[in-house]
């Protein structure tokens, strides 16, 4: 049998600020469909990593590969056309806009790319109401984004992010500021999302890491300390020490 190409590869990517290594010669890789999780205490690399895979930082060397093919000096905005979305710590809604009209743009670019299939007013208003939806903001679709609250506007980018329809969808803490039924809601909505994408997933939660993750990932100090199933990880001794408190 072939061996199954990863949708994602890394070869000794490092990101220096300065005199830090912040990501330090991290090799991984994530088969198509795989809902990760990469973990690891503040200032682990966690979020510099992904910027690195979504083309908001640049490698100081390594590289980056993508379905295939070679994006380590590709553009942000290339990176998103060729189907990999992301949500990030801090909110990046358009706060002067309504919920809807911030997933539009999001519809909007994805079909202004797709252009067989051309822009209709009407594919507008489905895929962008399908997206709120998806993330429970179907009521608060006419409300201007800067008004809800921060936990929502979490929820709008993640639905931002599905307005793309990626291949990858990164999410960097994205239950942060969410209530407890709200983390609930989303445990349900990544589990779909999952159904149909590849999802990396940066994470405080460990409840929602173990209820979500296939695999986990632990960095530290910019390194991969440890990889494998959720319960290889909560098995592992020096995942305990360094992370998990023993
Ligand atoms: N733009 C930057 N300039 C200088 N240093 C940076 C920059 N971005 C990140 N760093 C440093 O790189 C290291 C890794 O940061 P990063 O945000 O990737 O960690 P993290 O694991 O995502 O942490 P957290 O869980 O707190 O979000 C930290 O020491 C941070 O201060």
């Amino acid at each position: 049998m072939a061996a199954v190409t990863p949708l994602l590869v890394t070869r000794d990517l490092c990101r220096t600020f300065g005199g830090l290594r912040a990501v330090d010669q991290v090799s991984f890789s994530l088969p198509e469909g795989e809902t990760h999780a990469i973990i690891g205490p503040n200032g682990a690399g966690k979020t510099t990593f992904v910027s690195l895979i979504c083309g908001r930082v640049a490698p100081s060397s390594g590289s980056v590969v993508f379905a295939g093919d070679e994006i380590s000096r590709m553009p942000a905005h290339r990176r998103v056309r060729a189907g990999i979305a992301y949500t990030f710590q801090i909110t990046s809604v358009f706060a002067n806009l309504t919920a809807f009209d911030n997933v539009a743009l999001a519809v909007q670019r994805r079909l202004i790319d797709d252009r067989a299939r051309g822009l209709s007013a009407r594919a507008l208003t489905e895929q962008g109401m399908d997206a709120l939806t998806r993330v429970g903001l179907a009521e608060h679709a006419g409300k201007v984004a800067g008004n809800l609250s921060y936990g929502h506007q979490r929820l709008l980018e993640v639905a931002m992010g599905l307005a793309l329809k990626p291949r990858l969808l990164i999410l960097d803490e994205p239950t942060q500021g969410l209530s407890d039924g709200e983390i609930d809601n989303f445990i349900a909505l990544v589990r779909q999302i999952g159904a149909e994408a590849t999802v990396l997933l940066i994470e405080h939660n460990m409840d929602v890491v173990m209820a979500l993750a296939e695999r986990i990932t632990v960095m530290e100090q910019g390194r991969i300390l440890a990889q494998g199933t959720p319960d290889e990880i909560r098995a592992d001794n020096a995942v305990q020490q360094a992370y998990l408190g023993g």
